[in-house]
């Protein structure tokens, strides 16, 4: 089994005992269920482009921060022209949690991705509850026809889709209603990174696809290789969170890309 493997498979527990806690009523009920969500398309365009990750800890690199404040961080992303913040909330794996996104929805007025592992129609429930804007399929862990059905409930929801894909096969799982392709520099099962990657598959999305370079994007020179190269977006969590102070190091970097 790989790493994958092994979330997916806690994730189905998690799931389960999260349906045995809260119903979809429950969720529906909660402040955030109704409230207009942001659109990524937007700010994307009409600021950096990076979509700045709030990330405790990782599979591939341990704990990377997990001092700082996800208030004081993403607001500070924002401040400086994140065009969104993505929040990670699965815990045993990332250290996150609902209240990382809960705390700073009200403080912040960018787009946040709710990253985890979607698999099941509850979470994209949880993540309209907990007020989520995008929300991540990673292409690998889902049929094609999933895809199709989770992007469907997701715009019902008002929630925008980011596609994960990492590998040529995973192309057919691009459908016309994703709103954004996100190609992984990461490859997920040996955790090596290589930007290439993305480069490579980049000219063989479909041509009016918005599309994000995510992942091991750790200086200017990356970032400004990626953007020659026409991405849209950027995720990029490590190079800020990895600072002892993620806000300036997001500020610095800001300075020196514009
Ligand atoms: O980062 C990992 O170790 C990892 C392992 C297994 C599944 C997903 C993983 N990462 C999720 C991501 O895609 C990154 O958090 C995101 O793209 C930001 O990457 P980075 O800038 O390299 O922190």
């Amino acid at each position: 089994m790989n790493i994958l493997d092994i979330i997916i498979e806690r994730k189905r527990q998690e799931i389960k005992e999260s349906k045995s806690k809260i119903t979809l009523q429950q969720l529906k009920d909660s402040e955030f269920f109704n409230r207009n969500t942001l659109s990524l398309k937007e700010t994307l365009q009409s600021k950096s482009g990076i979509i700045a990750e709030f990330k405790r800890q990782s599979p591939s690199k341990g704990i990377i921060n997990d001092t700082v404040s996800p208030i004081e961080v993403v607001s500070a992303y924002e401040n400086f022209g994140a065009s969104a913040v993505s929040i990670l909330t699965d815990k045993d794996f990332f250290g996150g949690n609902f209240n990382d996104i809960l705390k700073v929805r009200r403080e912040i007025n960018i787009p946040i991705l709710r990253k985890d592992f979607m698999i099941d129609e509850y979470q994209f429930y949880e993540a309209k509850s907990i007020g989520a804007d995008v929300i991540l399929l990673i292409a690998v862990c889902l049929s094609t026809s999933q895809v199709l059905e989770f992007t469907e409930l997701s715009h019902q929801l008002g929630l925008e889709v980011l596609l994960e894909i990492h590998t040529e096969e995973e192309l057919q799982h691009i459908n016309k209603n994703i709103d954004f392709v996100g190609i992984n520099n990461r490859n997920l099962k040996d955790f090596k990174v290589d930007l290439q990657h993305s480069v490579n598959l980049k000219n063989q999305l479909p041509k009016n696809v918005l599309s994000i370079a995510e992942s091991g994007i750790y200086n200017t020179e990356d970032f400004n290789y990626l953007k020659e190269k026409g991405f849209d977006g950027f995720l990029m969590g490590e190079y800020f969170m990895k600072s002892e102070n993620p806000a300036k190091a997001f500020e610095e970097f800001i300075n020196k890309i514009s």
